[in-house]
């Protein structure tokens, strides 16, 4: 099966258009004041409108308000939610969109858990666990705690790169893989042969034999 890619913490038109046309399925908006990803609802218009069809726009909120998100809703053209805080399954699902949930891969997490839980989301991105940082850390978790048959509804997350991505793949077999910092040259600013050399290693791995 082809693993879904989508490249996180999108900021400009350009990085957006790059991404969808080296071959990204979706893209992350962050709605987050404290990340140095963090755009405005106009800013986010902007990439939105600069993107070819049939690439998936994902919106990240860490523990919102309901109105940030409404406001969010009632401006960009997002086709789905990411939530990346502690936000209840209640809560995600009151905004009449699909949604992820992010799961940080702290030492404590029982994934299965987690899956019964959310069990309304279309799937869980799993990331790294850093106390006080919610995300785009940079870090990897360790991918051989994900169990084989959870792996169909995984987004993979969190340090992930075009030197590691395969190996990633290869131990989890996630549905999606998603990276922000490692196709940056700076927080926020994407790196189109970056993204490239990350998509590149996508397909070269999933066209091996298992
Ligand atoms: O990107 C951020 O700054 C951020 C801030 C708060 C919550 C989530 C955030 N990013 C989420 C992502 O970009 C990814 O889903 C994920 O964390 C992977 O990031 P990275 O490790 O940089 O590839």
């Amino acid at each position: 099966m082809r693993t879904r890619i989508k490249i996180c913490g999108i900021t400009r038109p350009e990085d957006g258009r790059a991404a969808a046309r080296l071959g990204a399925d979706a893209i992350g908006l962050v709605f987050y004041a404290n990340s140095p990803r963090a755009l405005t609802p106009a800013q986010a218009e902007a990439v939105t409108a600069a993107l070819p069809p049939f690439v998936t726009t994902v919106g990240l909120f860490v523990d919102p308000s309901p109105d940030e998100v409404e406001t969010v809703l009632a401006r960009v053209p997002l086709d789905m939610i990411q939530f990346h805080g502690d936000e209840t399954p209640e809560f995600c699902a009151r905004f009449d969109r699909p949604w992820l949930k992010a799961v940080r891969m702290r030492e404590t997490v029982d994934l299965q858990a987690e899956m019964e839980r959310y069990r309304r989301a279309r799937g869980l991105l799993l990331d790294a666990y850093q106390p006080d940082v919610p995300g785009g850390t940079g870090e990897c978790f360790d991918w051989r705690r994900v169990p084989p048959q959870l792996a169909h509804s995984i987004v993979l997350a969190g340090g992930l790169n075009a030197t590691n991505v395969a190996a990633a793949i290869q131990q989890v077999r996630p549905y999606a893989v998603d990276v922000s910092g490692g196709v940056e040259s700076a927080k926020g600013i994407k790196d189109a042969a970056k993204m490239a050399a990350f998509i590149g290693e996508v397909r070269r791995v999933e066209s091996e034999p298992t």
